[in-house]
């Protein structure tokens, strides 16, 4: 994955046309000039990634061949199943994959589904928090075989892993507090969809496997880099190297699962799984949605950044709360944190 947008690249979006005229040539040089001069340092490095970032939405424009609109095109040939959003006046929006006659295996058309999806909740402004789970009471059984088959091809393959890893990357990169609900199985990508969000809640029957060395593979919807970050190198070597499954207890001793939800029994009033989960967000989502999108902005910059970027960004985003109704109100409450 290359974070950086070549500058050539950077200058074409600073001004398209072709050829340009004279007082933007001079104006681009200087640009030009700063931005290799500047390329080593933090502050060069950082305003190229940001341009890249907010100019495309996308992390992968920068590599070659990677052509979003071929590939969806692509994708659409595989259809079945569907990724549905459900956003919620509380905030907090439910993304349910949902193939349940192949266990919400994810088809190419499915794909396509998410990365829409995703682009939905970017656009969603008063949103705060995020449940993903699958259809019918299991979470997600990977991609689907009979489209994996189709295109085995490494071309098709790469082009595949790239468009999941951009739309499971914005994924875990949005404003939003978000937990993966997980019951019955999660397999291969769905293991790895897994770690596209915050948190894991497990239900106590629940697994999650990462079977991709029965497949002769490896993760490449980016679960390798989230797992190491997540559990630590060890255990993510211990998991994928043994395609170990991961019950709710080994969840929450090795740090996948962040909480176990109980059996839902009607007759003693526990909620559903989803309920349940939705209980379990709330302490995190109760506020105003620009303070809690605040906290995921700090958290993802302190996650992804060197630390002086991350400074920087924490401080900006500081700025965005600081002074704003919830920080007045709460001074003129005196509110005391007994
Ligand atoms: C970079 C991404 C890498 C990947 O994700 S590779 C894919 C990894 N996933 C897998 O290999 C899952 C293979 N499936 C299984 O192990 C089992 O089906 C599973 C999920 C444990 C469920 O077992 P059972 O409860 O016994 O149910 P079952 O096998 O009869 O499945 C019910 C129907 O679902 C289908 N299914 C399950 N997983 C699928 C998949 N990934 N792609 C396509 N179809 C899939 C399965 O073929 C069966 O369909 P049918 O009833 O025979 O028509």
């Amino acid at each position: 994955m290359c974070e950086f947008l070549p500058v050539k690249s950077i200058i074409n979006i600073l001004c398209p046309v072709s050829p340009r005229p004279r007082c933007c040539r001079m104006v681009l040089c200087a640009v030009r000039r700063q931005l290799l001069s500047s390329s080593s340092s933090s502050s060069g490095g950082a305003w190229a990634r940001l341009l890249h970032r907010h100019s495309s939405g996308c992390v992968h424009t920068n590599v070659h061949d990677f052509n979003q609109d071929e590939i969806r095109e692509k994708l659409q040939a595989f259809p079945g199943g569907s990724v549905d959003l459900l956003k919620q006046e509380s905030g907090v929006a439910v993304l349910t994959v949902n193939n349940p006659s192949r266990m919400n295996a994810f088809s190419g058309s499915m794909m396509v589904d998410l990365e829409e999806r995703v682009s939905q909740l970017e656009s969603w402004t008063d949103g705060k928090g995020l449940i993903v789970q699958g259809a019918a009471g299991t979470f997600c059984s990977g991609s689907d075989l009979n489209a994996v088959r189709a295109i085995s091809n490494p071309q098709d393959g790469m082009k595949m892993c790239m468009f999941m890893q951009n739309a499971l990357t914005r994924l875990l990169r949005l404003p939003l507090i978000s937990v993966a609900l997980v019951e019955g199985r999660a397999l291969g990508g769905g293991a790895e969809l897994t770690t596209a969000c915050d948190f894991r809640l497990m239900a106590s029957d629940s697994v999650i496997q990462f079977v991709h060395k029965h497949m002769g593979l490896v993760p490449g919807w980016g679960g390798a880099a989230r797992l190491v970050r997540t559990v630590g190198s060890q255990n993510a070597l211990k998991l994928l190297g043994g395609a170990r499954k991961v019950d709710a207890e080994l969840g929450l001793q090795i740090g996948l699962a962040d909480a176990v939800l109980e059996v839902p029994r009607a007759e003693e009033g526990a909620g559903t799984q989803l309920q349940q989960a939705e209980d379990w967000l709330s302490r995190y989502t109760k506020g105003p949605a620009p303070v809690i999108r605040a906290v995921k902005k700090v958290v993802l910059s302190g996650r992804e950044l060197p630390l002086s970027e991350a400074l920087r960004t924490e401080k900006d985003v500081f700025g965005t709360v600081w002074g704003g109704p919830a920080n007045l109100h709460a001074l003129a409450s005196k509110s005391k944190h007994r």
